[in-house]
């Protein structure tokens, strides 16, 4: 696992396709050589485990240690379905709640644009990180109008049943009826479920974005034109040599 940076410079980086605001995705099939480009921001409440989700998945590691997150880039290079994908995750600081609406600064929605794929988390302790889902959700679609970016819901801290606040079905048909795929995990005890979701929005990026590749392909194949041929170019030129000729001659 690679740190990029962090968030607070994220701003200032202007690289194209490789930083959140860095303008187009690189995503699109990868260059000659290199890895195809997934970027995955991770969003959610603060507290529900976007910053051990995303730990676990690259390192495959939990930490238990909290502490407030101002969000950072990680980069790994990983095989999926036979395919080399360069990854980059975008943790977010957790947005705090006020009621049930939802204030995202610039930063944030910097990073949800520059996206290919978004996961929101929740936690099954807290109802209002639940609550805020189709929040996250619609404001995720605002900023990709046109664009179905692929979002996965998971629903963290499956190990604390005892405290649980939302029930896991009402995550799951939350996420249905928004048109998304669920995962309940627990970050803390599991490896499988939590490389589960990200398998699949890489599998959905890949997906749209062989979709979107055709087009490209075709404008690329349209033939060029040719090069001027050199013996055709010397038989016209002679044509027009001897005409002259004729003509001077025949004064
Ligand atoms: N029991 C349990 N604790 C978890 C789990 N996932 C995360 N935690 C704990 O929850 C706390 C918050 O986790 P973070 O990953 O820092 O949460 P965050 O969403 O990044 O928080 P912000 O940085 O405030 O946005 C930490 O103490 C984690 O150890 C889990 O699956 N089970």
């Amino acid at each position: 696992m690679r740190l990029i940076h962090s968030m607070g410079t994220i701003a200032e980086q202007p690289q194209a396709g490789s930083a959140p605001g860095g303008g187009e995705s690189g995503g699109l099939g990868g260059h000659a050589g290199r890895p195809r480009l997934v970027k995955i921001a991770v969003v959610g409440a603060s507290g529900v485990g976007k910053t051990a989700l995303v730990v676990r998945f690259l390192t495959k590691r939990f930490i238990g240690d909290y502490e407030r997150n101002a969000g950072n880039l990680y980069s790994r290079q990983i095989e999926i379905d036979g395919e080399m994908l360069a990854i980059q995750v975008q943790d977010t600081p957790g947005i705090q709640i006020h009621g049930q609406s939802l204030e995202c600064n610039e930063q944030l929605n910097r990073c949800i644009r520059w996206a290919d794929a978004v996961v929101i988390v929740f936690s099954i302790t807290d109802y209002k990180s639940y609550e805020l889902l189709s929040h996250f959700h619609q404001h995720i679609r605002q900023l990709h109008p046109g664009n179905r970016v692929p979002v996965v819901v998971v629903a963290n801290k499956a190990d604390l049943l005892h405290v649980k606040e939302v029930e896991p079905q009402h995550g799951l048909q939350l996420a249905s009826m928004l048109g998304c795929t669920f995962y309940e995990v627990s970050v803390s005890e599991n490896y499988k479920e939590v490389f589960s979701a990200f398998h699949s929005l890489c599998k959905d990026v890949s997906k749209q974005q062989s979709v979107s590749t055709p087009e490209k392909r075709r404008t690329s194949l349209i033939p060029r034109p040719k090069s001027p041929n050199m013996q055709d170019l010397k038989r016209r030129f002679k044509q027009a040599l001897s005409a002259k000729v004729r003509t001077v001659t025949s004064v």
